[in-house]
């Protein structure tokens, strides 16, 4: 379903970060990839969310070659992808409310009709009230907009889900209720998962296999 193939990354090109990384999620499978702080995870899993462009390498996606990223991705490939980051903060807009924050991407992408009840829908899944989604994000807890961001990255029913670093930040009982949430979007629609962690224990339990950086990529 989806191929990474010697990619090169960085922020400099004379010193990219990933080097020669190659990995393999077949349909519908959970991967998890592990490896220490700094080596390049998040930049490999922002390539393969079509985040960040590669400076070599190719990115196949259900068999399509990838030949653009971000903006400049089609938006076919764009929203068979749904992307949380470790810091809800940094990826949520603080002027919306949690219901408009859910609904966001399926504004974007022009379905307004009946997007507030799919996304007040959506976060009962992930354990949102009703009373916490009228407030903005200044209003609820860290793992409550974790809670939020995840909904909103599976509002348009992406086939691949990358959570890079999900759950560092949050506390047990929260880790627990979003890695259910995943697990059930995942049995209910078949999506894979590239889960990006420092805990070998948690990838080792919420995934079908776990990838070592140093077997991942040469440098
Ligand atoms: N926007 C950026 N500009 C310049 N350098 C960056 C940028 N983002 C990351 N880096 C650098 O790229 C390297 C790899 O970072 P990356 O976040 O991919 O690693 P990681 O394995 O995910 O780390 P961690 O587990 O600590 O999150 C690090 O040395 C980091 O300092």
């Amino acid at each position: 379903m989806i191929e990474l193939d010697q990619i090169t990354a960085g922020y400099d090109r004379r010193t990219p970060v990933v080097r020669g990384a190659s990995l393999r999620l077949a349909p519908g499978e959970a991967v998890g990839l592990l490896g220490p702080s700094g080596c390049g995870k998040s930049t490999l899993a922002r390539v393969a969310a079509l985040l960040h462009r590669p400076e070599a390498g190719r990115l196949t996606i259900d068999g399509e070659p990838v030949r653009a990223w971000r903006h400049r991705a089609p938006r076919r490939l764009r929203t068979a992808i749904g992307v949380v980051f470790q810091q809800p903060r940094l990826a949520a807009d603080p002027r919306l409310r949690l219901v408009d924050l859910i609904a966001e991407p399926l504004r974007a992408t022009g379905r307004r009709e009946g997007a507030a009840r799919q996304a007040a829908e959506l976060a009962e899944t992930v354990g949102l009230t009703g009373e916490l989604l009228r407030r903005r994000p200044h209003e609820v807890s860290d793992g409550q907009l974790q809670r939020a961001c995840l909904a909103r990255a599976l509002v348009l029913r992406p086939r691949l889900l990358v959570c890079d670093e999900m759950t560092a930040m949050l506390d047990a009982s929260t880790t627990a209720a979003l890695v259910a949430a995943v697990e059930s979007y995942r049995a209910a629609r078949g999506a894979g998962l590239l889960a990006v962690g420092h805990d070998r224990v948690l990838l080792g339990r919420w995934c079908d296999r776990t990838a070592e950086w140093e077997d991942v990529a040469t440098g």
